[in-house]
Parts: C-alpha cells; structure tokens; sequence
C-alpha cells in the first residue's frame, strides 16, 4: 500500500483515523448549515434589495452556489463570516460549475431561467448521473428554454418565466420541489406544483424552503399533501444567521455513542427545520443519554450500544453516519425507505454495503435500504466515492476500530472545509473545546 500524502494540508491519503483508546469529551461549535446557505444565497440574489447571510457556511458546496450566483450577475461578498449578497441583473452569458452540490445543479436553474444570458451547466463527473431532468422538464412547462436532459445542459434565458401549474415527479429528490419553490415568486404566474409518484423524500427539506420563503414574505400554500403553490411577487432582502449543520453533528455525536464519551455541540436550535435534529431521538433509541441545554446538545454514549429499526425516508442524508454507528451495535438493525440515496453524491446503499463488509460488518443491500447484524469489524482501507458523508462513515468506525485507513477524507471538504484537523483535534487530549470558525 502506497500512502501520499496532500502537501497542501498535510493529510495522508488514505487518512488513518483516528482511534479513541477510552472516552473522548469534547465541545464543538460546528460551521453552517450547507442547505440553509444555500436556500439564503438564491433567494437573496432574487430578493428585492442586498441581504446579509450571516455565519455562513465556508465550503465547497456554499462557494460553488456563491460563484454561480456571481456569474449570473449578482455580487456575493463572501470576505467576512457575514456574506453581503446584492442581486444583480442576470443579462450576461454565464457557465456553472455544479461540482458535485445537489443543491447548485437543481437550485440554480429555476433562477437562471430568469436571464437573457445563455447559461451553460455543468459539474464533476459523477454530477453527469445525479437525476436533474425532472427540474428540466419542469422549467421547461413553466416557459423556459433549455438544451439537454442531463448535465451539461444549456439554458437559453428570454429574461422572463411565465410560470403556472406544472407536475413533477419528485420521488428521486425533494431538491426537485424545493428548486421550483426557490424561484416561483419570480415567475409573472407564480407556481403551482403538484408531485405525481411514489413519496417524495426529504419532506423536512421542503418544509425549510417554505419557512425561508415565507421568512422573506413570500405567499406560499403547502396545505395539500403532494401540492405546492407560491404567489408572484417580491422576496424580501434577507437578514439572516445560519444555524449550525446538524446533519453534520452526526459524526461528533457518534463519537460520544462509541466512544462512551461526553460530546457537545454548541448553539443547537430549540426550534429548527434542519432534519438532523431527529438525532436526538435516534440516539437516544441506541442507548444515548441525550439532553439539550443551555451549552447545546450533549450525548453521552452507552456502555453497549442498540441497534435501531429506522425508517429514514424523510432523513437520508443521516445514513452513513447511522449505517456506520449500527456496525458497531450489540443488535441488528434494519436502515428502510432510502433507495432515494442510491443518487446521491454517489450510490450510498451500494458503497455503504461494500465499504462496511470490506471492514468485517454483516450488511444486507436491500433495494430500499440496509440490514446491519452485529459482527466483530477489523481494520482496513474504507473508500469514500467523493462522498462526504462516507468519509463521516469511515472516521466514526476508525473512533472504535484499530487500523481503520479512510481514503480521500478531503471530500469532506464540500460541506467541512479542514474536517480532518477539526477532528482530529478531538482526540489529542481525551477533553478539547474546539470551534470551527
Ligand atoms: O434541499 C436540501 O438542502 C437537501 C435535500 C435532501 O436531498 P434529497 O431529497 O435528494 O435527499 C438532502 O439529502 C440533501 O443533503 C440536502
Ligand atoms: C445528498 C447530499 O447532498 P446534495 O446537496 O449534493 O444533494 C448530502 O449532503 O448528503
């Protein structure tokens, strides 16, 4: 085995996680929200005045969103911890890098719909396969003019999108909704959206796009299951702080649970959209102490840890981090209702199987989800498919198993700039305060 090593900031590829030798205590305070970010970034640059969106997220997936934005036109100051963003009009030619940022490839397009510009998409390779042309073909009803099916698609922007009633299939992604809602205020008619299929997923994603809409005083109906309507008109410049990224927690929480230490995230929300915080009580299932205080979340992990019967439809983007947690469970587990994340950064079900066997995990891919019986895990290379949230998977078993090497930690990188560091930082001493910004 060949270990390389990036000069750039000096991890090693693959990265030795690692390991807790007893109980790791530690108080993080953790960057911004990657979807609440980005939700600020578009609508501030359709709103009607410049907006600050403060505490923003500073990674990949956020500067992927700020430069597209900027090509489009607007100015995104991105200089400070708070980002002034001021709309521009959107009448140039523009190309976007989507990188690989789910959020970018299905959030952008319904705004650059509204440019005279000819606006040319496109991303990493495994971009190419993440599911966009439900979006295209939407944009398409609504009045828009689009070359393409897939990444690299073309918009050939007339300035101005009539908008109406439209039918979508959003049962690969919520994004799909979530991108037609961002820009429907703007269109002469508004949207109205109705999903035809099987249950769209990540609903709590949906439901933070219309709090944010309605935040910045856009009419929006979501009293009927599987339709959405947004009335035409101004968005309201933005004034807004992001909360920290709970999805995120998910690999320092899990570091309390299998370490049988104490972890604490600071200024978790009483009152939040953000999906991960139903850790909370999924932690709690695999025999967490959990408690939410004025310091913010702590969990403290059990002697044995539970495995967990979880339908996590709703909650996808948490499955690495459980799937990994549930390897380490005294009790099988069965992880349901995500065939969804098969299109996400890349096929999770598939790489979450193989990666946490190649370890010595029992796993069962099933078309929908994971089954994951108690086995004795070993050390070993676990590959990450650029996938963030599989480095996640890869550290939290390398807490608690020796010798665990996780290849290309630096994708966490698109939603953690320096994760490594950060976490590695945790275990120097068994006690650290560390924070992000
Ligand atoms: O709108 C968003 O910010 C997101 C929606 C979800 O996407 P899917 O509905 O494709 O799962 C989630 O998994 C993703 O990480 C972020
Ligand atoms: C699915 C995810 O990302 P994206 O926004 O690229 O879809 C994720 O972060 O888990």
């Amino acid at each position: 085995m060949t270990t390389t090593t990036d000069r750039a900031t000096d991890i090693a590829d693959p990265w030795p996680a690692p390991r807790a030798h007893g109980p790791v205590t530690a108080t993080v305070s953790l960057p911004g929200s990657k979807s609440l970010t980005n939700r600020a970034l578009v609508l501030a640059s359709i709103a009607d005045g410049p907006s600050v969106v403060r505490r923003a997220l500073r990674s990949r997936d956020t500067a992927l969103m700020a430069a597209a934005l900027t090509s489009l036109g607007s100015q995104v100051d991105t200089s400070g911890d708070d980002w002034v963003v001021t709309p521009g009009p959107f009448d140039g030619d523009a190309e976007i890098d989507c990188g690989l940022a789910g959020t970018v490839m299905r959030f952008v397009p319904p705004v650059a719909a509204l440019s005279t510009g000819k606006v040319a998409f496109d991303g990493d390779e495994h971009m190419r396969n993440r599911p966009i042309g439900e979006v295209l073909e939407a944009l398409r009803g609504l009045g828009a003019i689009i070359e393409g099916e897939a990444l690299p698609f073309t918009i050939h922007g007339h300035g101005a999108i009539e908008g109406g009633t439209v039918v979508v299939d959003a049962s690969a992604s919520s994004q799909f909704i979530s991108a037609l809602l961002l820009a429907g205020a703007r269109y002469e008619k508004g949207v109205d959206i109705r999903h035809d299929g099987k249950p769209v997923p990540s609903l709590p994603h949906i439901d933070m796009t219309v709090a944010m809409l309605r935040e910045n005083g856009v009419t929006v109906d979501d009293s009927d299951a599987n339709r959405w309507t947004v009335a035409p008109g101004p968005i309201k410049a933005l004034d807004r702080t992001i909360e920290p990224d709970l999805s995120n927690a998910a690999p320092f929480l899990a570091l309390a649970a299998v370490s049988g230490g104490t972890v604490t995230v600071r200024d978790w929300p009483r009152a939040t959209d953000q999906p991960g915080d139903a850790l909370r009580e999924i932690l709690s299932l695999m025999g967490c102490e959990v408690s939410l205080g004025d310091e913010g979340l702590s969990v403290t992990g059990p002697a044995r840890l539970q495995g967990v019967d979880l339908d996590l439809h709703d909650l996808g983007e948490l499955t690495p981090a459980l799937a990994a947690l549930c390897a380490l469970a005294e009790t099988p587990s069965h992880l349901t209702g995500i065939g969804h994340i098969r299109g996400h950064e890349t096929d999770r079900l598939a790489a979450l199987a193989r990666e946490l066997g190649a370890l010595g995990a029992d796993v069962t891919e099933l078309p929908d989800g994971l089954t994951i019986r108690p086995a004795t895990l070993h050390g070993g290379i676990f590959h990450t498919y650029a996938d963030h949230r599989m480095a996640h998977a890869g550290v939290i078993l390398g807490a608690a198993v020796d010798g665990v090497l996780v290849e290309n930690v630096q994708t966490t990188s698109k939603t953690f700039t320096d994760f490594a560091p950060f976490w590695a930082r945790l275990f120097a001493s068994g006690s650290a305060s560390t924070s992000a910004f």
